[in-house]
């Protein structure tokens, strides 16, 4: 897809990877529409990629991606208010701690919302042009994590979600490209301190470091966004689950023949918003 023109949401987008693939669709002549929890911290990013891109390049929506309603408003002002859309990138995601279901309902429940979203605003089907949906999921979405396991069970949640919708199937009906991310830890403030407030917390926050110092170092927020702008350019990419690391750079998770989903499914199994 080329972004000149194009409209775009992203959730979580007032900071981390989000505010990366946000100012980089900008910079590639898109619009979009960054939706975040971080009220302040979202009218501040969007302020400044105003000064650099133009006032009528950005919407900051206030939106808690857990609250359904606050999500159809939020899509319904971007249609509104840029009057097409065009991609969805679910990025909006939080880290392991105590509320595990705080946990399940933002990185997952909300990406199958924003994913139902999407399809809905976009798919041929129901009257839209196509588009592309990019679900931001995680090396966790691939391997265990021990000191994360919810927080994997989600990003595993997220690959299956995409590569499911990213089906030959649901293509033919949808003109949606749907696909799956999958960076390794990158340099932004999910991450953990490298000191915790428990023993407990400290002997899996010396795994993570100790993961991490062992893998080269974090990823630089610019690593995955170049990742995120060849995914979008690629429009052979669909149900593609991208993989970025240091070792490796930018590479696609390997699927047998089972990749391209059950041959049968009835329109009626399919989910509803
Ligand atoms: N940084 C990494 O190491 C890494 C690696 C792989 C995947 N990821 C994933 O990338 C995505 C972005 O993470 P990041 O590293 O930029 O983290 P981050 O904490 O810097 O940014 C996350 C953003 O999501 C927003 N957010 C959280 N809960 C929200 C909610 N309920 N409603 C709306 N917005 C909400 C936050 O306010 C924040 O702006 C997440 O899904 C994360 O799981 C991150
Ligand atoms: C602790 C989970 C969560 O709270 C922290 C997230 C931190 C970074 C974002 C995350 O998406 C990156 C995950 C990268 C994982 C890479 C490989 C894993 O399998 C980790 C393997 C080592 C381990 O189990 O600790």
């Amino acid at each position: 897809m080329k972004l000149s023109g194009k409209v775009a949401v992203v959730t979580g987008a007032a900071q981390g990877l989000g505010r990366g693939f946000t100012e980089a669709m900008l910079q590639q002549g898109a619009k979009v529409a960054l939706l975040d929890i971080k009220v302040l911290d979202g009218r501040k990013t969007t302020k400044e990629l105003a000064s650099q891109h133009g006032q009528d390049k950005v919407l900051f929506l206030p939106c808690d991606v857990t609250d359904k309603g606050q999500m159809e408003s939020a899509f319904q002002q971007v249609l509104r208010h840029f009057g097409q859309l065009d991609v969805v990138v679910n990025n909006a995601g939080v880290s392991e701690h105590g509320n595990w279901e705080m946990v399940l309902d933002v990185n997952l429940r909300s990406v199958i919302h924003g994913t139902l979203l999407g399809l809905d605003h976009m798919s041929r089907e129901k009257g839209g042009a196509g588009g592309l949906i990019i679900n931001i999921a995680s090396m966790a979405g691939l391997l265990p994590m021990f000191h994360g396991p919810v927080y994997a069970a989600t990003k595993h949640g997220v690959v299956g979600l995409s590569r499911s919708y990213g089906t030959p199937f649901h293509f033919a009906l949808t003109g949606v490209r749907v696909c799956a991310m999958c960076p390794t830890m990158a340099d932004t403030p999910i991450q953990p301190p490298r000191v915790a407030s428990t023993p407990e917390e400290q002997l899996k926050a010396d795994a993570h470091w100790a993961y991490v110092d062992n893998q080269g170092g974090l990823l630089q927020v610019s690593e995955v966004v170049d990742g995120f702008l060849q995914l979008v350019a690629d429009d052979s990419k669909n149900g593609a689950v991208m993989r970025i690391t240091k070792q490796k750079g930018v590479d696609y998770q390997p699927y047998g023949g089972g990749g391209q989903g059950v041959p049968y499914a009835s329109r009626n199994t399919r989910s509803k918003l």
